[in-house]
């Protein structure tokens, strides 16, 4: 059986996307961690599975795999390809384009300048972890293993992100605490970690080791979870230019029960197709 696949990135986060409207393909946990393989497979951070709608008002639904096979409920830059690949299929030829996921209902729209602007929905806090007026002796904190205290700020895009500060976005200790507080126990379901630099109120540079994936070059989610943590700190404003190892993401997001809005690229790199 030949499956039909595009390899898409956003910023250098990478996907295998499949049409699962005209194809019927699911993939065990296992081939999944073995296609994502750089070496042995194709190599990508997220799969994700183009759906037939669930719902009447949504146009697609779509699913999403880190590389360790895991399903989660939100990607922000594969939300991105997800919207360039249906377009470049011709699924689709509309400009705002309604999805579902395992998160909900997402709206996204092509802009003119080819970018895609994705309303990420609105930021969830647990009630006790980030209160309205947080800073960071309020924030939550978590303790690494070895008992040094880490101040980070968690919030929820439908998936789940602790962001902290860092001074220098270049010796920030993501190879080391990343996989330690990925899988800390304040955070059962995982998390992922970002690392974010504050270089003016408009402007951070982020790094983020995914839960699933380890560092990526880009994390659309964890960008929209660093502006609304940075914003609750009293340190960011309500747009963010987020300078990410993969290129640049704009973040806007007006405070507390307002959606989180992200912009940038997509882009389709290649069509290929393996035989099961
Ligand atoms: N690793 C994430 C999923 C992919 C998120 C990232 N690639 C993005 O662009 O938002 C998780 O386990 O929640």
């Amino acid at each position: 059986m030949q499956i039909h696949f595009s390899k898409m990135q956003g910023l250098g986060n990478d996907f295998m996307v499949i049409d699962n409207v005209t194809q019927n393909v699911f993939f065990s946990k296992d081939k999944i961690k073995q296609l994502a393989d750089r070496n042995f497979g194709i190599g990508f951070d997220q799969l994700l599975l183009v759906e037939p709608p669930y719902d009447p008002d949504q146009d697609f639904h779509y699913r999403i795999f880190n590389a360790d096979g895991t399903e989660v409920s939100q990607c922000g830059n594969g939300a991105r390809c997800f919207a360039r690949f249906v377009r470049n299929k011709g699924l689709i030829n509309k400009n705002k384009i309604v999805v579902g996921t395992r998160a909900g209902r997402m709206v996204l729209y092509l802009e003119r300048d080819g970018q895609v602007t994705v309303n990420m929905g609105k930021p969830q806090f647990e009630p006790a972890q980030i209160p309205l007026k947080a800073n960071k002796e309020e924030a939550t904190y978590i303790v690494r293993e070895d008992e040094h205290t880490i101040f980070c700020g968690a919030v929820s895009l439908g998936n789940p992100h602790c962001v902290m500060e860092v001074e220098d976005i270049e010796q920030a200790a993501v190879e080391t605490l990343g996989p330690l507080l990925v899988k800390h126990e304040r955070f059962p379901e995982g998390v992922n970690v970002g690392f974010m630099q504050i270089l003016s109120p408009s402007h951070i540079k982020l790094r983020v080791y995914e839960r699933g994936s380890g560092e990526t070059l880009a994390c659309g989610s964890g960008a929209c979870a660093a502006a609304v943590i940075g914003q609750l700190w009293g340190k960011l404003e309500s747009e963010v230019r987020v300078d990410l190892p993969g290129g640049t993401l704009t973040i806007r997001w007006q405070g507390r029960d307002r959606v989180v809005k992200m912009t940038g690229p997509a882009e389709h790199v290649f069509d290929g197709s393996i035989s099961l």
